[in-house]
């Protein structure tokens, strides 16, 4: 049956010709009986093919997105068709090294039945493109010269509607919820590879969660409101003519979480994360067809945005060019950003491309996305970039104080209380030391736990063991925060130092 299909399509497709042959016939053929053949051709076809087609392309028309219908279909036909298949292929899926993901190769044929119709679905390989059609191709391994890959969908005609109605609609709706449920997630990063830049991913599995991110309780819970409320505002969105995404600017000095919370983020709403690294894009063409291939529901981070020089070819900020080129003139890896790109972009990725997508004319194609970028120095930052609307919030993340401190205390080491805790608060409140730092002092190191850990082994789980684990677990915490205000203190005397004004020969403070 299947032959028979394939041949009824060929036999259509070689009838199309003939009609398009007569169509184009010499104007000295009779033009009457040009006319009486032309128009009996479709008849014909329709006579004889009972079968149509529909083709769904790995990557749209113009190779700048994924097709994610593809992606829908193959989807479907592996949780449906294998078993009638004897071509398959397996692959090491991301969620469970030893579970391979299994699914139709190469131009197996499988059927399937929707509703007492039967379906003919067909994968077809990569096949050369007629001549004279140049598109061009940003993806690995793909040539300009070849159609992508494609599934085929053959059905009889008069099973169109309910092709159409029904049974395509119910693929994308299996899809959607699947994906919804048991996506691994991946996190992006642009990669260039003979001058194109394309996404290669890996999956992501973010250790941060909320509850575990040590910051100012009530901004927390501000913060994960406003996600949840984003999440759910596709109908105000377009009620209000807004374009589908969110600007967050998490701003504050290295190891304060701005990194740990877009994993809290993506965490939360349950999004892919895309990592743009501006310094490999090209060009404004380049970053836009990245842009065009990231998915909906995902975060797009640009970390340490201050990073990139700002190289101002406007009027409005000549004044302050000198001091950025200066401040950044020995760092050779940063990418150089032009305010203006209406003349010059050819070159360069420039803010105002940069813009379009946070805010401008293309933050319209694709949906549900967020914007985060991160720096540490806010105050370095065009305000262009960063003026409400675009970063709609701004997120201080501050040193470490008390409450801050409890929370990873509370993490760590499963503490909510100990006697050092008032000498640490009032240290925290005196020195600006970051989370990382007070993070990294909390992690047990087992320095006097050895033999514990060894009769613990050999205690396997006796009503014993767990008093001894309590005991074990209490000593970390001592040694933990013992070493927590050794280095505390010896901050806070370097501080006092360097504050302290320079002394004579006799140990007197000299007068300035
Ligand atoms: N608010 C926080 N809550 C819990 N842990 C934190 C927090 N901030 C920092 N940490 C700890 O410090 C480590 C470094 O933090 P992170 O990378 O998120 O900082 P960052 O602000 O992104 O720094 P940078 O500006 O250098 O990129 C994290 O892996 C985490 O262990
Ligand atoms: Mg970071």
């Amino acid at each position: 049956m299947a032959l028979s299909v394939e041949k009824w399509v060929g036999f259509g497709s070689a009838m199309a010709g003939f009609g398009l042959l007569w169509s184009r016939m010499p104007e000295h053929v009779h033009d009457e009986a040009r006319h009486i053949i032309s128009s009996l051709v479709p008849m014909l076809m329709s006579c004889f093919n009972p079968y149509e087609q529909i083709s769904i392309s790995e990557y749209g028309e113009e190779r700048f997105r994924r097709n994610k219908m593809f992606d829908a279909v193959s989807t479907y036909l592996r949780s449906t068709c294998l078993d009638v298949a004897s071509n398959l292929k397996a692959e090491l899926g991301d969620k469970s090294k030893d579970d391979p993901l299994i699914s139709l190769d190469e131009d197996q044929e499988v059927v399937d039945n929707f509703d007492g119709a039967r379906m003919w679905w067909r994968l077809c390989p990569k096949s050369a493109k007629k001549k004279g059609a140049t598109i061009i191709s940003l993806l690995p391994g793909d040539s300009d010269d070849e159609h992508p890959r494609c599934y085929r969908l053959v059905f009889h005609k008069r099973h169109r509607k309910l092709v159409l109605d029904s049974y395509l609609p119910r693929i994308v709706r299996q899809w959607c919820e699947q994906t919804a449920t048991d996506r691994q997630r991946l996190l992006f990063t642009n990669h260039s590879q003979q001058g194109k830049s394309h996404w290669i991913n890996v999956p992501y599995n973010p250790p941060a969660k909320f509850d575990m991110l040590a910051m100012d309780h009530r901004k927390k819970v501000e913060i994960m409101e406003d996600l949840m409320a984003f999440r759910e505002a596709k109908a105000y969105h377009s009620k209000v003519g807004k374009a589908w995404k969110r600007g967050y600017l998490l701003y504050g000095p290295p190891g304060t979480g701005k990194s740990t919370m877009i994993g809290a983020m993506a965490n939360f709403l349950g999004y892919d994360v895309y990592d743009l690294d501006l310094t490999s894009i090209k060009n404004n063409a380049e970053l836009r067809k990245l842009f065009l291939d990231t998915t909906d529901k995902s975060i797009i981070v640009i970390e340490d945005i201050d990073a990139i020089e700002v190289e101002l070819t406007t009027k409005r900020k000549k004044g302050k060019e000198a001091a950025t080129q200066e401040n950044n003139s020995d760092n050779h890896n940063l990418v150089t950003i032009e305010l203006s790109d209406k003349n010059n972009d050819h070159g360069k990725v420039t803010l105002s491309g940069l813009l379009s997508f946070v805010e401008g004319l293309w933050s319209a194609c694709g949906s549900e996305r967020i914007f985060v970028f991160t720096t540490n120095h806010v105050d370095r930052l065009d305000p262009a970039l960063i003026r409400r609307g675009r970063m709609d919030r701004h997120i201080e993340m501050s040193y470490c104080r008390f409450e801050a401190f409890k929370m990873l205390a509370k993490s760590y080491l499963d503490i909510t209380e100990h006697s050092l805790f008032g000498e640490i608060g009032q240290l925290l409140d005196e020195i600006n030391t970051t989370l990382a730092d007070v993070a990294d002092s909390l992690m047990p190191r087992g320095k006097r736990n050895g033999e514990m850990d060894r009769l613990l082994d050999e205690m396997n789980g006796a009503p014993a063991a767990d008093l001894m684990l309590r005991v074990k677990r209490r000593r970390e915490a001592d040694d933990c925060l013992a070493g927590l205000v050794e280095t505390l203190k010896t901050k806070k005397a370097a501080k006092m130092k360097s504050a302290a004004p320079p002394m004579d020969s006799m140990g007197e403070a000299k007068e300035e």
